[in-house]
């Protein structure tokens, strides 16, 4: 029984089997903690029978606690509690199925990764949805050969953007060939002046192996990732969807129909699929101020999108080095010193985001926009941008496009 060998040998992931049962007093119903805890014995050791729907009751309750309230106000242990759970889960989807498909692979997947998204590392275990779903994906992949050959991403025209980019009243971002960590740190990063940074990316595998989507559809399109749906997040139409990556490539990437717009934005891929961390590089220059000697890293989020992806205008409380793998990007940035000029959202929420559409600007309404100094930046393959913390900047995809952030401070 295939599906059993494999519920097997995932369990022996389990560093420290104990602390799976630690969390589960952080659960507000006994009841609830109960029927975890018998889960847990039948899926690692041979307890009582437990069914997949009483499995699910444990995972949708602590789905609900961790949907109410505000996000950072969820305990750890709880959201720790809903790995446990999700890998309880996919536990038992194996154990009780009748028969090895894709399908159940896929499935008990999804249940990692949700693991994953909203749950939390655990302490001793720390790794552990991160290696199943990285064993599990890998299984799927071998059963699942039949990955379909689409182009590889190639220049599209961009004449008509072009034409956008050059007319916009901005000063252009001064750029340096690779520069001397001791040059960007004088000049530019003590000074928080932007630069555009060219030729520092030529050595990630990513710049060459991403080309080609097949590659990412094979290692991870099976995943489930966050999808922001909609022209940009200020937008009333604008939605958050779960879908895997293979579907947000069909669906948005790919398509070239003008239906909505998905964007795989601001989203830590790199520690969900970690096999993707290995084709990208921190950049040098994050050492500067970074302490690394504790094993601090920057936050490195993904930006994959279709053209026509927009980021409003907004600014972030760290420095960041945006780096353009694939695509081309136009971005606007100005000084904080402008802020006064730039009419930010009064809602806390959206304190960081302007009310102003750079590229359209409503004047009658903005009208102290005309004060404010517009840079504008080209970010084409191999460009990284370096964006001082605080400067606002808004970011269109021209055409298909991979970029990587890295924040740091
Ligand atoms: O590339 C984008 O769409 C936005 C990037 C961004 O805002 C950032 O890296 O802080
Ligand atoms: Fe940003």
């Amino acid at each position: 029984m295939k599906h059993l060998a494999l519920a097997n040998t995932i369990n022996k992931f389990v560093i420290n089997k104990s602390e799976l049962y630690e969390y589960k007093d952080s659960i507000a119903s006994k009841g609830v903690s109960d029927t975890l805890e018998g889960c847990l014995n039948f899926c690692t050791c041979d307890g009582k029978s437990k069914s997949l729907f009483e499995i699910d009751s444990v995972v949708d309750y602590l789905h609900d606690e961790l949907n109410t309230g505000h996000w950072s106000d969820v305990p750890i242990n709880v959201r720790r509690c809903f790995s446990v759970a999700s890998f309880a889960k996919m536990l038992i989807m194996l154990q009780t199925a009748s028969e090895f498909s894709l399908e159940l692979l896929q499935k008990a997947l999804k249940c990692i990764d949700l693991g994953l998204l909203l749950g939390a590392p655990l302490n001793e275990n720390s790794d552990l949805l991160t290696d199943i779903a990285k064993y599990l994906s890998c299984k799927i992949s071998e059963l699942n050969n039949s990955v379909i050959v689409f182009n590889t991403v190639k220049r599209l025209k961009l004449d008509e953007d072009l034409i956008i980019y050059n007319n916009l009243n901005a000063k252009e971002i001064n750029y340096e060939e690779c520069p001397s960590m001791e040059l960007f740190d004088k000049i530019y990063f003590k000074a928080k002046i932007p630069v555009k940074l060219k030729s520092c990316m030529k050595h990630w595998p990513a710049s060459t192996k991403w080309l080609d989507v097949n590659y990412i559809l094979k290692i991870a399109g099976d995943r489930t990732v966050p999808i922001e749906i909609g022209s940009h997040y200020v937008d009333e139409n604008w939605s958050q969807k779960l879908m895997t990556l293979k579907d947000f490539i069909h669906k948005h990437y790919l398509s070239d129909d003008d239906g909505d717009i998905g964007y795989l934005a601001q989203h830590n891929l790199f520690e969900q699929i970690s096999e993707l961390k290995n084709d990208i590089c921190i950049p040098e220059y994050c050492a500067l101020s970074l302490d690394y000697d504790n094993c601090i890293e920057p936050d490195i989020n993904a930006w994959f999108g279709p053209k026509g992806t927009v980021s409003p205008l907004h600014f972030d409380p760290k420095d960041n080095i945006l780096a353009q793998v694939y695509g081309t990007k136009q971005i606007i940035l100005f000084s904080s010193e402008d802020t006064k000029y730039l009419y930010p959202h009064e809602s806390n929420l959206l304190f960081n985001t302007s009310q102003v559409d750079p590229i359209n600007p409503n004047l009658l309404l903005h009208e102290e926009f005309t004060k404010a100094t517009m840079y504008k930046c080209l970010l084409e393959p191999g460009d990284m941008l370096y964006i001082p913390l605080k400067w606002w900047h808004h970011v269109t995809a021209l055409d298909k496009s991979f970029s990587v952030s890295f924040w740091w401070k």
